[in-house]
């Protein structure tokens, strides 16, 4: 795949290890091996995740645009918002992020700690509206973008979790690469990759990926946004124009576009019983922490199809972890007993 020719602004350690999950794999019969690939873990910007992928590929046009300021958009406790003002504050640029009101969840500290916290901390301009979910483009962005440009700033726009950015997959294309590279070390091949799927950059540049050696559709989509027919749209045009990109050579076909919707409800941002008994089960085997938003329902949903043995015996599972535990601290009461 002709990925060289994009540039990359380095903003992560390197590649990110894999990790086999030997307790959660006995945890759930053995027959199934369950390893990680720490993308949570892959950079010592304000806790890292999958967004800094997506951001490397994107800072060099950020620089050549000569913008003085990134603004992006999310909900009170999105990571990408947190992850967007780390990169500018590394930058030296400054950052307005619009937070909006994405998740019906009450919690007496929600709007204070984790992500946000962190972003305010980093300096970035957080402005909370109180607009509900929706991964397209919206108004407050827009307005924020027009605010800076009257108040003599030169903003550089980027949408919601960097995904419909012309080079918002390109990030993971370069995961799959790394993951075929860590394969022929380890001498081993995933039958599947679980990665949880919202605005849909990390997903679609995986399926581009792995379309290279004929794995697109095992890559599995785990489902957090509620909202699965505009993310499954978005998850299509990304996978189309990255494929472009990188000069795949061929189209990729629906039914290699694998998206799972079962494990969403009750809506996003919203743990269900299901996801909090996964979430303690990979902090109980693991020490592997997942949020309530995100890895935790694609932890909930790896487990369920193991269990339900849509994952056969056998098969060797690559779990993405893209990042998200800072979000737990705006859920202290949901798990104020463990
Ligand atoms: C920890 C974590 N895991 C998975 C995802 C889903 O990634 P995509 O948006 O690329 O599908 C996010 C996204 N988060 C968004 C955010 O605003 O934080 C873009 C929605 C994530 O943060």
């Amino acid at each position: 795949l002709k990925l060289d020719k994009f540039e990359r602004y380095p903003l992560t350690f390197g590649p990110t290890p894999i990790e086999k999950l030997d307790r959660l794999s006995a945890e759930l019969g053995g027959g199934v091996e369950i390893y990680a690939k720490r993308d949570d873990c892959n950079s010592g910007l304000a806790f890292g995740g999958n967004k800094l992928r997506k951001l490397e590929y994107i800072v060099p046009d950020v620089l050549a645009s000569g913008a003085d300021t990134l603004v992006s958009i999310g909900g009170v406790q999105s990571n990408h918002t947190r992850m967007v003002a780390a990169t500018a504050a590394k930058l030296g640029l400054k950052c307005v992020v619009v937070q909006e009101s994405w998740v019906p969840h009450e919690d007496a500290v929600y709007d204070r700690v984790g992500n946000i916290l962190l972003t305010r901390l980093m300096g970035a301009d957080s402005r909370i509206v109180d607009d509900g979910f929706d991964i397209g483009i919206r108004k407050s962005w827009e307005d924020a973008l027009q605010s800076v440009k009257d108040a003599g700033g030169k903003p550089y726009g980027i949408p919601a979790g960097a995904s419909v950015h012309p080079y918002g997959g390109l990030g993971y294309v370069r995961f799959a690469e790394e993951v075929r590279a860590q394969e022929a070390e380890m001498g081993i091949r995933f039958d599947y990759i679980i990665v949880c799927v919202v605005t849909g950059s990390t997903q679609a540049g995986m399926i581009v990926g792995f379309a290279a050696d004929g794995r697109a559709d095992r890559v599995i989509g785990i489902d957090a946004s509620g909202t699965p027919e505009q993310t499954r749209a978005q998850v299509r045009e990304i996978v189309d124009r990255t494929a472009d990109l990188v000069e795949l050579g061929r189209p990729v076909r629906e039914d290699e576009i694998v998206i799972v919707e079962d494990y969403a409800y009750p809506a996003y941002g919203v743990p269900s019983a299901e996801t909090n008994e996964a979430i303690r089960m990979a902090a109980r085997t693991e020490a592997m922490i997942t949020d309530p938003v995100y890895e935790g329902k694609s932890m909930q949903g790896m487990i369920d199809l193991i269990r339900k043995g849509k994952i056969p015996a056998g098969s060797k599972v690559l779990y993405a972890h893209l990042g998200g535990a800072p979000a737990i601290n705006g859920y202290s009461y949901t798990y104020r007993n463990g």
